[in-house]
């Protein structure tokens, strides 16, 4: 295969920042591809089904891995979400990179997937607990029990930072989104075969040198 496209997983306790740097990532180079994860969580105001999230219900959400329709999948803060493998094998084959924004477990069970060769992980850290739990409240999104149990967990979460290929902490945005290119950009080229180079460097070989 000349080209398959690379997984990028980005992690982090819950309000660190990664959906808004997976926005920014993806502003930048509009060939790459968001999951979309299925997840019985209830949708938040302005969460449209097919863009951020499927929402199904329970029922439906273990069907789905009972036909092993998912990549992966886990339960976080007490709802199901997964990864639908069949669009990440569609995006691979044509050669587009995709963006995960997924919790611990589900990076785990990507990097031990047949796809894990083709994995670059990000974790993101926030700069404090602190800071992590107004950017939790000033989002707006989630109930203050919520975002109490989100907080409880951001310590779980945080421990599996060192399974990750890269850190970031996350205190200045724009820092953050040009750190996150930068390890693109590098892990692209670093990976020749795998992001096309081979038919280019057969044709220079075999071009007249006159
Ligand atoms: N570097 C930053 N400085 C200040 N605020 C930030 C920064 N990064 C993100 N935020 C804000 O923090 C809030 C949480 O960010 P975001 O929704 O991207 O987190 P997340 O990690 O995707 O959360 P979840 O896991 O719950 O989906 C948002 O309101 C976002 O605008
Ligand atoms: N293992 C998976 N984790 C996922 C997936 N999609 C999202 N997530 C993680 O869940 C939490 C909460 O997300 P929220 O949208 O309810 O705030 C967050 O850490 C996500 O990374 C998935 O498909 N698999």
């Amino acid at each position: 295969m000349d080209r398959s496209g690379l997984l990028i997983i980005l992690s982090s306790p819950s309000g660190a920042g990664k959906s808004t740097l997976a926005r920014r990532l993806m502003e930048w180079d509009s060939s790459l591809r968001f999951s979309v994860s299925a997840t019985t969580r209830k949708p938040r105001p302005g969460e449209v089904e097919g863009d951020h999230y499927y929402f199904r219900d329970p029922d439906t959400f273990r069907a789905m891995v009972a036909a092993g329709n998912m990549l992966e999948h886990a339960e976080v803060f007490g709802n199901l979400y997964g990864t639908p493998r069949e669009p990440v094998e569609d995006a691979m084959r044509a050669g587009r990179d995709t963006l995960f924004d997924v919790d611990w477990q589900g990076g785990q069970q990507i990097r031990a997937s047949a796809l894990g060769n083709h994995v670059i992980s990000i974790f993101v850290l926030p700069p404090s607990l602190a800071e992590l739990e107004r950017r939790l409240i000033s989002r707006g999104q989630d109930a203050p029990e919520v975002i109490a149990g989100r907080m409880q967990k951001s310590r779980d979460e945080i421990s599996h930072w060192a399974e990750y290929d890269y850190v970031i902490v996350n205190e200045d945005i724009d820092q953050s989104a040009e750190a996150l290119k930068s390890i693109l950009t590098a892990e692209r080229l670093r990976r020749p075969r795998q992001v096309g180079l081979g038919p280019f460097v057969r044709r220079l070989m075999e071009e007249d040198g006159r």
